[in-house]
C-alpha cells in the first residue's frame, strides 16, 4: 500500500530544490533518499498551511551518540551536553516481528467476514413483541430516538424478564460493549413508571423512583442525555386514545418523569434546590450521591423502586466499594424512614393499636410503596468476582441475563442461579460470568514497536486510521480515540501535536514556542481555553483531549467537539471540517462512552490495571451496535507475550464466540510505518526521522521551565509514564516491570534528547520551582483580590494546561472525583547498595508514587466523611488521625 494515501505528509513542498541530509543511525544508515526530495515529494505537499522546508539533521558523530544541543548560536550557551541523537532505526526490528503487507491485508479481509455479534438482530423480533409499550415503540422508532423496531441480542434476552412486573428477583445483565445495555434498562424502568402518569396526583415531589449509578461524569452525563430523551416521549397516542373513546384520559396524562444529573463537577447548592424539587429519574456518580444522601435532607428516595448500577464491576473497585455500601444501607435506612412515617400517619387515623403489614403501609396518595421491594440490576461488558460477591450478599436471587446472539453455542439467554448454592443462588465459589469476547467484527491488531520508535508508530498509526483511503475504517467513521497511561502523557501528546511543525529551519528557536502561540490562540479566542488542537501531519482533524485533572468544562466541551456529527459545525477551529477527529484519553474514557464514529481505537500504553477487562472496554469504544471497527494495542518487545495472554484471557471462557472474536492479529512496527509514511522502499525511515526530529525540536524551542513549556510537559510525561508503569499488577510484572525499560529509548518517544538522569534532575528543579511559585501564590491569595482579579483567577484555572499541576503523579484514576488513585503504587525498587543512574529514577518514581498513595488515602478518609474540609483550596490534613478532618 502506498503510504501517500488522501492524508499528505508535510514533508517539505519545496525541498526538491534543498535535498535533505540523511541521519544515520548507530549501525545502519536508513535510507538512501530523503523523502522530501523523491518523485513522491508532489504528492507529499502540505494540504493546509505552509510548511518550510526541514532543516538538515545534524550529523551524528561516529558512535551514533552525538553531543547535541540547540544548534543556534544564542542559545548553545544552553545546550546540555548529555543531549544527543540517537538515530531511529540504528536497531531495526527483528525480521520475525515483521508481518508482511500481504499477510496482514489476507487476516484482514477475512476478519471483515466476521458476522456483527453486537448489532439489532435480523430475525422477525421487535419491541413491541418484546412486551413493550407501544408509546416507547413509537418513540423508538421517531427521528428523536432514531432507534427503530429490532432489538439487539441481550435486548431480546433481557427485555420480556425486566418488563415484567416480578419484584422478587434482581437482575445481572451482561453483554458485549456496545449491544445496547443503557436501553436495556432505562425502558422497563421508564415502562414500570408509565402508569403514574395518569394518577391526578402525581408530580416531581413524589421524590426518586429510580437511581442509576456510574462510575465516571462522563458516562453519567451520557445515561442522562439518554433518559432525556426517552423521557420525551408522546404521552398519548392520539389515535390509541381515540380508539379507547379514551381522550379524557389521554389528556390527563401528566410529564412529571423528569430526569437528573448528580455528578462532581457541578455545583452542590444548585443539585440540592433541584433535589428539593423533586428529581424521579437520576442518574449519579457514587461520591456525589452517598454525598447527599448525607447531607441532603429534602432529598427523597424513600420510594425507590430501582437501582441500576451501570458498570458493575468497575463500581465495586477499589475506592468505590465502601461508597456503594454506604449508599446501599443510606437507601435502606431512608426506605424504612418513610414506611415507618406512612405508617404513623396511618396509625393516626386508624388508632395507634392498628397492626398494620409493611406491605399494606400506603402513603397519603393511597399507594403501597412499600409492597414490592427495590430492583437491583447490575450492568456491564464484564462481571466479576467482585460483582459475584456484590450478587452473593445483597441481591435477591438474581438472574443473569446474557444477549443470545454473543455466545452462541454456549449459554441461554437467560441463566438462572442454581437455588441449592446460596440462599440468594449465587455460588461464590463458581464464576457465573464467563468473559464476553469483543464484538467478532472489531478488527484487532497488536503492533510490536522498540521504545524509541513509540511517537513516530503512533503518528503513522494516525494517519492512515484517518486516510480517507484507508482500509482500517470506513470513510465515515474516521474518528480515533487514543488510550496512554497517565493524564501528563495525555497533555505532552496534545500540546506536542498541536505545536509540532514540519519542515521548520529553526533548531532551537527559544524559550517561545508553543507557550506564546498557545497564549496568542486563546487570544484571539477571547481568553476561552482552547479544546482541540490541530497537527499539521493531519491535516482538518481537530484533536481533543480527556483526562480525570481537566476543568469539567472543558472535558464536556472536549467530548461534544468530538462527537460533533459530520458536518456539524463545532465552536472548535476546526469547526468547518468534515473530516475525522483525534481524542487523547486516559482510561477515563474507556468504559461506556459512546461516542460516534469511532473507526479506530488506538492504545500507546496497554492497560496498567484492570488487565483483559479493561482491553475489551477500551477497543470497545469502536465496532458498536454492529458497525465495523479496528483496534491497534502497542507492546514493547519485552511486553510481546501479553499479546498471547490477552487472547488466551478472552478465549478461556468462551471457547465458542471467541474464536472469530479473541484473535489479536500481530503486525510489524515497520509494516505501520510504511503505511503511514508512504514512499518507495526504506523512505519511509527518513520521513519517520524527519518526524521525530520535528517533535524534539518543538521539545527544544520551548526550554523554558514553565509548567506550560514544552520540556517541562515532555519531561513530566516520562517520568509520570515510568510512574504509571510501575503500577502494573504483581502478575503482570513478568512482563510489565519498571526494570526492563531502556530509559534512553523510551525517553525518545516524549521526544526527550536528555539522558535520563539529566530528565530528573531538570524535572526536579522545574518542581522545586513550582512549589515556590505556588507557595507564593498562597501567601498573595491571603489578600482578597479584587473582582477583576478573582475573574482571571478564575479565567487562568480553566486552562487545562495548568490541570495537572500538583498531581502527585499524573496516573489518571478517574472517578466521580476525577483524580484519585484507585490502587496502591508498587514499583519495585532495587536496594541502595547496587543503584545506578536508572535506579536513581526508579526510587525517586517510588517516591512520588507513596506520595500519591498518602494522598490517595487521604481523599479516600475525606470520602468516607462525606464532607470536605478545605484550608485555603488545600485539603486538610491534620489532627490525631492520619488524615482527620477538623
Ligand atoms: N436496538 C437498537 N437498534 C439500534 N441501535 C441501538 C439499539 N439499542 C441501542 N442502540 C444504540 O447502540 C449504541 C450503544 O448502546 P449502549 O451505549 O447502550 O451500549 P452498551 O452495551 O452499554 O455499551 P458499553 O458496554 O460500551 O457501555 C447507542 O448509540 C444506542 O443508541
Amino acid at each position: 500500500m502506498d503510504g501517500d494515501d488522501g492524508l499528505m505528509l508535510n514533508f517539505a513542498a519545496s525541498s526538491s530544490t534543498k535535498p535533505q541530509q540523511q541521519h544515520k543511525g548507530k549501525r545502519s544508515a536508513p535510507s538512501q533518499q530523503p523523502a522530501a526530495s523523491s518523485s513522491s515529494s508532489k504528492r507529499s505537499k502540505v494540504e493546509s498551511g505552509s510548511s518550510a522546508p526541514i532543516k538538515k539533521a545534524p550529523r551524528p558523530s561516529n558512535d551514533g551518540r552525538q553531543t547535541h544541543g540547540p544548534s543556534s548560536s544564542a542559545s548553545s550557551s544552553r545546550a546540555k551536553p548529555t543531549t544527543f541523537i540517537s538515530s531511529l532505526f540504528s536497531k531495526v526490528p527483528q525480521a520475525d516481528t515483521l508481518q508482511t503487507d500481504e499477510d496482514a491485508e489476507e487476516e484482514r479481509r477475512a476478519r471483515n467476514k466476521a458476522k456483527p455479534t453486537n448489532a439489532p438482530g435480523s430475525d422477525a423480533s421487535t419491541f413491541s413483541g418484546l412486551g413493550l409499550d407501544p408509546l416507547l415503540v413509537a418513540h423508538l422508532e421517531s427521528k428523536r430516538m432514531s432507534i427503530g423496531s429490532r432489538p439487539t441480542g441481550i435486548q431480546r434476552a433481557a427485555l420480556p424478564t425486566l418488563l415484567q412486573d416480578d419484584d422478587s428477583r434482581d437482575a445481572l445483565v451482561h453483554a458485549q460493549t456496545g449491544s445496547g445495555k443503557t436501553l436495556t434498562y432505562l425502558l422497563p424502568i421508564i415502562q414500570s413508571l408509565l402508569p403514574l402518569c395518569t394518577e391526578t396526583w402525581i408530580d416531581r415531589s413524589v421524590g426518586t423512583l429510580a437511581i442509576i449509578l456510574a462510575p465516571t461524569r462522563e458516562l453519567a452525563r451520557q445515561i442522562y442525555e439518554v433518559a432525556e430523551k426517552l423521557c420525551q416521549l408522546h404521552l398519548s397516542l392520539r389515535e390509541q386514545a381515540e380508539e379507547d373513546g379514551d381522550e379524557a384520559s389521554a389528556a390527563r396524562r401528566t410529564r412529571w418523569l423528569v430526569p437528573g444529573l448528580l455528578s462532581g463537577g457541578s455545583t452542590k447548592n444548585h443539585e440540592k434546590s433541584r433535589l428539593r424539587k423533586g428529581i424521579p429519574l437520576l442518574v449519579a456518580t457514587p461520591g456525589r450521591l452517598l454525598d447527599h444522601l448525607q447531607n441532603t435532607s429534602s432529598f427523597d428516595v424513600g420510594k425507590c423502586r430501582w437501582l441500576v448500577l451501570d458498570e458493575a464491576d468497575r463500581l465495586l473497585e477499589m475506592g468505590f466499594k465502601e461508597t456503594l455500601e454506604g449508599i446501599l444501607k443510606a437507601m435502606d435506612g431512608r426506605r424504612r424512614l418513610a414506611c415507618n412515617t406512612a405508617m404513623e400517619a396511618m396509625q393516626e387515623t386508624m388508632g395507634s393499636d392498628a397492626r398494620i403489614a409493611y406491605e399494606d403501609v400506603e402513603d397519603g396518595t393511597g399507594v403501597k410503596w412499600w409492597a414490592k421491594p427495590r430492583k437491583v440490576v447490575l450492568c456491564s461488558a464484564t462481571l466479576d468476582e467482585n460483582v459475584q460477591t456484590l450478587a452473593g450478599t445483597h441481591l435477591r436471587r438474581p438472574q443473569v441475563l446474557r444477549g443470545s446472539g454473543e455466545m452462541p453455542d454456549t449459554a441461554p439467554a437467560t441463566e438462572q442461579a442454581d437455588p441449592a448454592t446460596s440462599a440468594n443462588g449465587i455460588d461464590p465459589g463458581s464464576s457465573l460470568y464467563p468473559r464476553l469476547a469483543a464484538p467478532a467484527q472489531l478488527r484487532q491488531n497488536a503492533v510490536v514497536v522498540p521504545p524509541k520508535l513509540r511517537l513516530v508508530t503512533l503518528i503513522a498509526l494516525l494517519r492512515s486510521a484517518l486516510s480517507r483511503n484507508s482500509s482500517v475504517v470506513n470513510a465515515d467513521a474516521r474518528r480515533v480515540i487514543v488510550f496512554v497511561s497517565c493524564t501528563d502523557s495525555v497533555e505532552f501528546l496534545w500540546h506536542a501535536l498541536g505545536g509540532v511543525k514540519m519542515g521548520e529551519d529553526d533548531e532551537a528557536g527559544g524559550d517561545d514556542g508553543d507557550e506564546n502561540s498557545d497564549n496568542e490562540e486563546e487570544k484571539a479566542s477571547k481568553g476561552k481555553p482552547k479544546i482541540a488542537k490541530e497537527c499539521e501531519l493531519f491535516p482538518s482533524t481537530p484533536i481533543y483531549r480527556l483526562h480525570g485533572s481537566l476543568p469539567q468544562s472543558d472535558r464536556i466541551a472536549s467530548l461534544k467537539g468530538f462527537s460533533a456529527g459530520m458536518g456539524k459545525k463545532t465552536k472548535t477551529p476546526s469547526s468547518s471540517s468534515n473530516d475525522g477527529a483525534i481524542l487523547l484519553c486516559t482510561s477515563v474514557a474507556a468504559r461506556g462512552l459512546d461516542l460516534p464514529s469511532v473507526g479506530c481505537v488506538i492504545q500507546l500504553d496497554p492497560p496498567t490495571e484492570g488487565g483483559v477487562d479493561e482491553y475489551l472496554h477500551r477497543i470497545g469504544r469502536t465496532a458498536r451496535v454492529g458497525k465495523e471497527g479496528e483496534s491497534w494495542i502497542m507492546f514493547l518487545p519485552h511486553e510481546r507475550e501479553a499479546r498471547e495472554r490477552l487472547e488466551g484471557a478472552m478465549q478461556q471462557d468462551d471457547k465458542a464466540a471467541a474464536k472469530s472474536s479473541s484473535v489479536i492479529s500481530e503486525v510489524g512496527a515497520d509494516y505501520i510505518l510504511k503505511r503511514g509514511f508512504g514512499g518507495r522502499g526504506d523512505e519511509y525511515e527518513s520521513r519517520a526521522t524527519e518526524v521525530q526530529l520535528a517533535f524534539e525540536r518543538w521539545v527544544l524551542r520551548t526550554s523554558t521551565s514553565s509548567p506550560t513549556s514544552a520540556a517541562t510537559l515532555a519531561r513530566k510525561a516520562f517520568l509520570s509514564h515510568i510512574r504509571a508503569y510501575a503500577t502494573h499488577p504483581s502478575n503482570e510484572k513478568d512482563l510489565f516491570h519498571v526494570r526492563f525499560l531502556h530509559l534512553g529509548h523510551l525517553a525518545k518517544s516524549f521526544a526527550l534528547r536528555e539522558a535520563p538522569e539529566v530528565i530528573k534532575s531538570n524535572a526536579r528543579k522545574e518542581a522545586a520551582k513550582g512549589a515556590a511559585a505556588a507557595v507564593a501564590a498562597n501567601r498573595d491569595r491571603r489578600v482578597k483580590p479584587d473582582k477583576k482579579e478573582r475573574l482571571e483567577a478564575r479565567a487562568g484555572k480553566a486552562n487545562g494546561t495548568a490541570a495537572t499541576d500538583g498531581k502527585a503523579d499524573g496516573v489518571d484514576d478517574d472517578d466521580e472525583d476525577a483524580d484519585l488513585p484507585r490502587t496502591a503504587i508498587k514499583a519495585d525498587i532495587p536496594s541502595r547498595s547496587s543503584r545506578g543512574a536508572k535506579d536513581n529514577i526508579l526510587e525517586d518514581v517510588s517516591r512520588g508514587s507513596k506520595n500519591a498513595d498518602a494522598e490517595a488515602r487521604m481523599y479516600a478518609k475525606v470520602r468516607a466523611l462525606g464532607k470536605q474540609s478545605k484550608k485555603g483550596g488545600m485539603l486538610g490534613s491534620y489532627g490525631a488521625d492520619e488524615f482527620q478532618i477538623a
